[in-house]
C-alpha cells in the first residue's frame, strides 16, 4: 500500500490539472457566449447538456461513477452557463424593458387607493400607515375586485394582505397577482392585535356564533378552541364587526380589530385573543404601472419549475453563485398541472444591480412562466 502522503502527491498533481482544464474549458464558454451574442442563441442548450452526459457516462459500469460524473459534469455546465450569463446579462435590457426605476412613487393629492374590506378593515389599517390619513380611497368586496380595479386603471394603487406571522401566506393573493399584469411596489405590515366584539348589552357566556376572516379564525385558534362556538368566516373582519352590529343579535360575535369595533360601536368581549402576541400582517401595495424606486431592497418573482430532479436545486444556485440572499420561498399548485408547483420568491436587493440582473437573467431563461412581481 502506497504511503498517505505519496498518494495526496498523486491527487495534487491530478487537481493541478483539472483547474488548468477547468480554466480552458471556462475561456471556451466564454467564447460561446461570445459566438451566442451573434447569432442570438439561447445559452441554455438542453438537449446538447443530455447528449454530452450520455457521452461521458456510456463507458462507466460502476454505478456510483456513472452517476458522480453525471453529477460533476451537470455542475460544470451549470457554472458554465452561468459564467455566460455575467457575459451576456450586461446587454440584456429586459428590466430597462419592463420596468422603470424611480426616486420616489408618484403620491400625490390625487392619488386614488383601493383595499378590500369596508372602513375597519386591516387592510384600511396597512393604507392609512403607507400612504397617510388623507388619501383619496375606495374600498371592493373581494381581494379580486382590488386587482380588477386595479387593471382598469380606476385606482393608482391597491392594498393587499399576503402573509401572516401565525397563520401563514394569505391562500390566492399570489395567484391573482400573477393573473393580472400588475407589480408590486410596496409594503406595509400591520399587528394585528384581534378583540373579541360583540353587542354593548352581550357578554362572553351568551356568545353562540363567531364571525370572522379565515385568517381571523385561524390566529385565534387556540382561544376559540375553548369554547364551543360555531365559527362563521366572511370576507373581511371589519364586515364580520359590522354584521354583529347589523344582527343586534348578543349571542354573536366578531373577531376583528379594536378599530372595527368601536367604529361599528360593539363592545370589546375579550383582547388581544390571538396566540401569537406579535401577530402581524404583511401588505403588498400594488400598481399597475411597472415601476421600482431607487432605494427598493426587495425583489419578488415567480417561475415554474420543470418536474426533474434537481431543478429547484440549480435553480436557487443562481443566487448563491451571485451572492444574492433569498428571504422567502412559497410554493403553489399549478392550474391543470397535477403535482406540479410554481414557486414565488423574495430575494434581498434592486432590479438596478448587477448580480441581481445576472442571477434573474439565468432563472428567466432556466425556468417556466418566469415573472417579475415587482421590486419593493
Ligand atoms: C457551452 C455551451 O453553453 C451551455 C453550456 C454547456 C457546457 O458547458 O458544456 C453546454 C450547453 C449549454 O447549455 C454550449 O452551448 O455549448
Amino acid at each position: 500500500m502506497r504511503e498517505l502522503t505519496q498518494i495526496r502527491q498523486e491527487i495534487d498533481e491530478i487537481d493541478d490539472k483539472l483547474v488548468k482544464l477547468f480554466s480552458q474549458r471556462m475561456k471556451c464558454s466564454a467564447e460561446v457566449a461570445e459566438n451566442k451574442r451573434g447569432t442570438g442563441k439561447a445559452i441554455y442548450d438542453p438537449e446538447r447538456e443530455k447528449q454530452k452526459i450520455e457521452v461521458l457516462t456510456k463507458g462507466e459500469e460502476n454505478p456510483f461513477m456513472k452517476k458522480a460524473t453525471e453529477e460533476i459534469f451537470l455542475q460544470l455546465m451549470s457554472i458554465s452557463r452561468r459564467y455566460q450569463y455575467s457575459i451576456l446579462s450586461r446587454e440584456d435590457h429586459y428590466i430597462q424593458k419592463n420596468f422603470v426605476e424611480v426616486d420616489h412613487l408618484d403620491i400625490n393629492e390625487d392619488t386614488k387607493v383601493v383595499y378590500q374590506g369596508i372602513p375597519g378593515a386591516y387592510q384600511e389599517e396597512a393604507m392609512v400607515k403607507y400612504f397617510g390619513e388623507d388619501v383619496k380611497n375606495f374600498s371592493v368586496p373581494e381581494f379580486k375586485d382590488v386587482v380588477k380595479t386595479l387593471d382598469a386603471g380606476e385606482a393608482d394603487y391597491g392594498v393587499l394582505p399576503i402573509e401572516n406571522t401565525s397563520a401563514g401566506t394569505v391562500s390566492g393573493i399570489y395567484d391573482m397577482i400573477l393573473d393580472y399584469d400588475i407589480c408590486i411596489v410596496g409594503e406595509e405590515t400591520v399587528e394585528c392585535h384581534h378583540v373579541l366584539a360583540g353587542l354593548p348589552d352581550s357578554s362572553l357566556d351568551q356568545i353562540k356564533k363567531v364571525y370572522s376572516h379565515h385568517q381571523g379564525l385561524l390566529q385565534c385558534k387556540k382561544f376559540l378552541d375553548q369554547w364551543d362556538w360555531d365559527q362563521v368566516k366572511v370576507a373581511n373582519t371589519a364586515i364580520s364587526a359590522k354584521k354583529v352590529a347589523d344582527d343586534k343579535d348578543p349571542s354573536k360575535a366578531a373577531i376583528c380589530s379594536k378599530r372595527a369595533a368601536k367604529l361599528y360601536g360593539l363592545k370589546i368581549l375579550q383582547r388581544e385573543v390571538n396566540y401569537e402576541g406579535n401577530n402581524t400582517t404583511r401588505f403588498v401595495i400594488m400598481s399597475k404601472k411597472k415601476q421600482y424606486r431607487t432605494d427598493a431592497r426587495k425583489v419578488s418573482i415567480s417561475f415554474s419549475a420543470p418536474h426533474e430532479v434537481g431543478s429547484l436545486y440549480n435553480i436557487l444556485m443562481h443566487f448563491m453563485f451571485n451572492d444574492v440572499n433569498m428571504c422567502n420561498i412559497e410554493s403553489r399548485p399549478l392550474p391543470g398541472r397535477q403535482w406540479e408547483y410554481g414557486f414565488y420568491i423574495d430575494v434581498i436587493g434592486n432590479l438596478n444591480d448587477p448580480a441581481i440582473r445576472n442571477a434573474l437573467a439565468g432563472i428567466r431563461e432556466e425556468t417556466k412562466d418566469f415573472k417579475i412581481l415587482g421590486n419593493f
